[in-house]
C-alpha cells in the first residue's frame, strides 16, 4: 500500500548516534576517494581517456574523484540509447514507474548519511546543508511517484452521447536533464525521477564540479535494474555536448536549471529546428535570482535579522533563493543593521566535514575569483560592515560579507553574485521597499518580516516572485509544501515539487470512438 506523502524529516546531529553515523559515513568515503567512475549509456559503462576530475572546495588537494567526459560521438550514443529505451519504457504500466522511485528512494533514505557524506566532501555542504539535499532528493523521488498516479487516470472529460471520448497523458519521448552543481543531489534526482515516471528517457549530463554525486546517483537506477537507457549518465564539457544534445533533432525536451546565461542560451538554441526535427522542443529552464528580504518598521527584528543571515549565507550563499538583498525601512534600519552584521560575526568557518561549520567553501575557483571580484565592487558601491576576505588557504573560503548603505541600483544590487555577499539597501517605506524588492530582472523568491496585515496582503499582491515567504526566511522550499520557481527572468516558473510539475514531461491525446 502506498502510505501518504510526507516530507523526508531533517537529521538532528545534536543527538550522539547521529553524529557518530555522520562521522562513519565521512571516514567510509575517505576511502572511496579517488576512485574513477564510467559514463553509463544503454546500461553499458564506457570509459574514456578525457576525464573531468572532482576536487574538494574545503580541501584543494584532495581528488573526490574523476569520472569519463563524454564527446559528441558518445553523446550521439547516448541520444540513440535514450530513443531506444524509449520504445518500450512509454508503455511500461505507470504505477511500475513509480516502484523504481519508491525502490531508489528507499536506498536512498537507507544510505542517508553516506549520500550526504559525498554532498559535504564534493559540493563543500556543512552537515546540515548536505542533510537538507539529501531529504529534498528523497522527497522529490516520493512525491513524483504518487503524482503519477493522477495523470495515469487521464483528463477529466464531460461525457457525451453516441461516444466513448478519453484524454490521455504520455510522455514526451527522449530529453535532456542539465542540473546546477548547488544541489547536486536534490535537483538531479528530481529533474530525473519527474522525466522518467512520466515514460521520457532522458539523458543526465551533470555540472561539472559535482559528477561524484551524480554518479552515485546513477548506482541507484542500476540497484533497481531500471531498465537500461532509460536513464543515460554522460558528464561532459556543457559547452561541447551541450550544446549538441541540446540542437539534437531527436531530443524531445530540455529540462534545465542553472544560471540566466546558459538557460537563455539553451531556450534560443533549442527554438531552432534541427534537419529532421519535427517537433517544437519543451524548454523547462529554472535560472538565477537576486532575492530580497523586506524588513518593514513593524518587525520582530530579532526574527528578520535571523531569517535574513540564514538566507544570506546558508550554503555559502549559493542558492538561487538566497538572500543578497535585505531591503530595511529606514526606521528600523541601523536597528536590524546591527543585528545582522553581529549574527554574521558569529558565523563559524572551516571545512564542511566539520559539525561546527556553519560556512564552508564556495564551489571552485571560479566562484572563488568571481565572488571575491563582486566583493570589491561592493567596496566601492557601500560601507563594508563585515567579512570581505578569504579565509584560509587550503580551501575557497570566503568569509561572509555584508555591506550596508547600498543603492536598489547597484551592480551587487542587481547582480547574481552566488556566494556569501549580502547588500543591505535602505528603503524609505513599505511602499518604496516593495518597488525596490521588485526592481530586478528575475523574480524568484522574496520575503516580507511585518505585523501588519494590510502591509503583508499589499505584499501578496505586490511582491512579485514565484516563491513568497511571511515572517520566514527566503530558502529552504520543501517539495509539496512550497512548488518552487521563478518569474521574469529566474525562469519558466516550472514549480518544481508541485502537483503540476508532471505535466510539463507529458502530452495529452484526445481519443473519441464513435459508438
Ligand atoms: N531557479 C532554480 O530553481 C535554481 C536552482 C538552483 C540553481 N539555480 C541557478 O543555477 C546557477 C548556478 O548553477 P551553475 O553554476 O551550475 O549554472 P550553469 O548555468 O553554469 O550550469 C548549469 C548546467 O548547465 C550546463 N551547461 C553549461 N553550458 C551549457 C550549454 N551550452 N549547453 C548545455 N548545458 C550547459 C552545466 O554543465 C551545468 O550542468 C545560479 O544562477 C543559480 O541561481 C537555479
Ligand atoms: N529550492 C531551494 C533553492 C534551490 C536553488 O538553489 C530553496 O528553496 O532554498
Amino acid at each position: 500500500m502506498i502510505t501518504e506523502y510526507k516530507n523526508e524529516p531533517f537529521t538532528n546531529f545534536g543527538l550522539p548516534a547521529n553524529k557518530a553515523a555522520m562521522k562513519k559515513a565521512l571516514a567510509a568515503v575517505q576511502l572511496e576517494k579517488a576512485a574513477h567512475y564510467p559514463l553509463i549509456i544503454g546500461g553499458k559503462a564506457i570509459d574514456t581517456e578525457a576525464r573531468i576530475t572532482s576536487i574538494n572546495p574545503s580541501q584543494t588537494s584532495d581528488i573526490v574523484g574523476t569520472v569519463a567526459r563524454a564527446n559528441i560521438d558518445l553523446a550521439e550514443k547516448a541520444v540513440q540509447a535514450a530513443n531506444k529505451a524509449f520504445s518500450s519504457w512509454q508503455y511500461v504500466d505507470a504505477a511500475e514507474r513509480s516502484l523504481y522511485l519508491f525502490k531508489a528512494s528507499a536506498i536512498l533514505r537507507r544510505r542517508k548519511f553516506e549520500f550526504s557524506a559525498w554532498l559535504v566532501e564534493e559540493a563543500g555542504k556543512t552537515w546540515a546543508e548536505a542533510d537538507a539535499d539529501t531529504a529534498e532528493a528523497i522527497d522529490f523521488m516520493e512525491y513524483y511517484a504518487r503524482q503519477m498516479d493522477k495523470y495515469a487516470k487521464g483528463m477529466e472529460v464531460t461525457p457525451y452521447s453516441g461516444e466513448q471520448n478519453e484524454c490521455a497523458y504520455i510522455p514526451l519521448g527522449v530529453g535532456v536533464v542539465i542540473p546546477p552543481w548547488n544541489f547536486p543531489l536534490a535537483i538531479l534526482a528530481g529533474m530525473t525521477a519527474a522525466a522518467i515516471v512520466a515514460g521520457n528517457t532522458v539523458i543526465m549530463k551533470p555540472a561539472s564540479s559535482t559528477p561524484i554525486i551524480a554518479a552515485k546517483f546513477m548506482q541507484l537506477w542500476e540497484e533497481v535494474s531500471l531498465p537500461a537507457g532509460v536513464v543515460n549518465y554522460l558528464p561532459g564539457s556543457g559547452g561541447t555536448i551541450g550544446d549538441y544534445l541540446v540542437s539534437h533533432a531527436q531530443v524531445r525536451f530540455i529540462n534545465f536549471t542553472g544560471s540566466k546565461e546558459v538557460g537563455l542560451r539553451i531556450n534560443k538554441l533549442a527554438a531552432d529546428l534541427s534537419p529532421g526535427q519535427k517537433w517544437i522542443k519543451r524548454v523547462v529552464a529554472e535560472m538565477g535570482g537576486k532575492d530580497s528580504i523586506i524588513v518593514d518598521s513593524e518587525a520582530d527584528l530579532d526574527e528578520a535579522a535571523a531569517g535574513i543571515v540564514a538566507s544570506a549565507f546558508g550554503f555559502q550563499g549559493q542558492k538561487c533563493s538566497a538572500c543578497s538583498r535585505a531591503i530595511i525601512i529606514k526606521d528600523v534600519y541601523d536597528a536590524v543593521l546591527a543585528k545582522i552584521v553581529e549574527k554574521t560575526k558569529a558565523l563559524k568557518i572551516g571545512a564542511a566535514s566539520s559539525p561546527e561549520s556553519n560556512i564552508g567553501p564556495v564551489i571552485d575557483e571560479n566562484s572563488y575569483k568571481k565572488i571575491l571580484s563582486y566583493i570589491e565592487i561592493g567596496k566601492t558601491e557601500g560601507k563594508l560592515e563585515c567579512g570581505g576576505s578569504t579565509a584560509g588557504e587550503q580551501g575557497y573560503f570566503i568569509e561572509p560579507t555584508v555591506f550596508s548603505g547600498i543603492s536598489p541600483e547597484a551592480r551587487i544590487s542587481q547582480e547574481e553574485i552566488f556566494g556569501p555577499v549580502l547588500a543591505i539597501i535602505p528603503a524609505d517605506d513599505f511602499d518604496h521597499a516593495l518597488a525596490i524588492a521588485n526592481g530586478t530582472e528575475y523574480g524568484l523568491t522574496g520575503a516580507v518580516y511585518s505585523k501588519n496585515r494590510v502591509k503583508l496582503e499589499k505584499a501578496r499582491r505586490e511582491f512579485h516572485v514565484g516563491n513568497l515567504y511571511f515572517n520566514r526566511k527566503c530558502t529552504g522550499a520543501l517539495v509539496g509544501v512550497h512548488p518552487f520557481g521563478g518569474f521574469n527572468l529566474s525562469g519558466t516558473d516550472s514549480k518544481a515539487g508541485g502537483a503540476d510539475y508532471l505535466l510539463l514531461f507529458l502530452q495529452a491525446k484526445s481519443i473519441c470512438e464513435k459508438l
